[in-house]
């Protein structure tokens, strides 16, 4: 890594959950600790470090609670960055980011649906991302039957099914524009003017949705 490094310029890349806070039951209660709060603190410090998440942009900020971090929820489809391009000795005023707004009447419809729907399923939690709405099933009884039937009842699923990403326990619905963790990515690097040969972009993450990130960056490398 040291090696790879040499005369290159840094740009840190980090998910939030189950990278930088545990996997726990609740989705509420995945808070990250101090010595891990205090430990990006210090990266931020010596490189531009921005954090992606599913989460909506608020609540990754609310949990991270650092001030010298860029932020993208939604799955990269929110991101607050410099304007572009930022000249980097200078500090620009951060500004907005939001590819998926047209969507947000539809997903907030959706919202509404699941919210219903999932009142009817013992233990079902809906958590609103903003761009996105995850569907909590860690706690339902016989989690892959109920996830099944409702996918099949959203109206969402008639018009299009590409709007749903389905993993077992939590049931993603996110917009069908074509924008995800890597497209974050690329526009951070852009943003912050590092889309050059001599920069040596480190992405942390564990979840699916981080492979979008990762494709990116292997793809830069060659
Ligand atoms: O991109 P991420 O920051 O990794 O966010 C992805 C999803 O993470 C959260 O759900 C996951 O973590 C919860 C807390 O540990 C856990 O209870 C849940 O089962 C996991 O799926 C978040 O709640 C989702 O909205 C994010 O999309």
């Amino acid at each position: 890594m040291m090696k790879v490094a040499k005369g290159k310029k840094i740009v840190v890349f980090l998910d939030y959950d189950g990278t930088l806070s545990p996997i726990v039951d609740d989705p509420n209660s995945a808070f990250m600790s101090d010595e891990m709060r205090a430990a990006v603190r210090e990266v931020a410090k010596c490189f531009p470090t921005a954090i992606i998440s599913g989460r909506s942009r608020e609540k990754v900020k609310e949990f991270v609670q650092l001030s010298n971090v860029y932020y993208a929820g939604s799955h990269g489809m929110d991101i607050m960055a410099p304007p572009r391009p930022v000249v980097m000795d200078k500090k620009g005023t951060e500004v907005l980011f939001q590819p998926a707004k047209s969507f947000l009447p539809a997903i907030q419809k959706i919202l509404t649906e699941l919210e219903e729907e999932t009142a009817k399923i013992k233990g079902a939690m809906v958590e609103d991302n903003r761009f996105c709405v995850s569907v909590h099933f860690r706690h339902v009884k016989d989690e892959v039957k109920h996830h099944h039937l409702l996918v099949k009842k959203l109206s969402v699923q008639k018009q299009n099914s590409s709007l749903i990403n389905s993993k077992a326990q939590v049931m993603e619905i996110r917009p069908t524009i074509e924008w995800d963790k890597g497209h974050a990515v690329e526009y951070f690097l852009e943003t912050l003017g590092l889309s050059n040969s001599d920069v040596l972009p480190v992405y942390i993450g564990e979840d699916r949705t981080d492979e979008d990130a990762f494709k990116v960056l292997i793809n830069q490398s060659h």
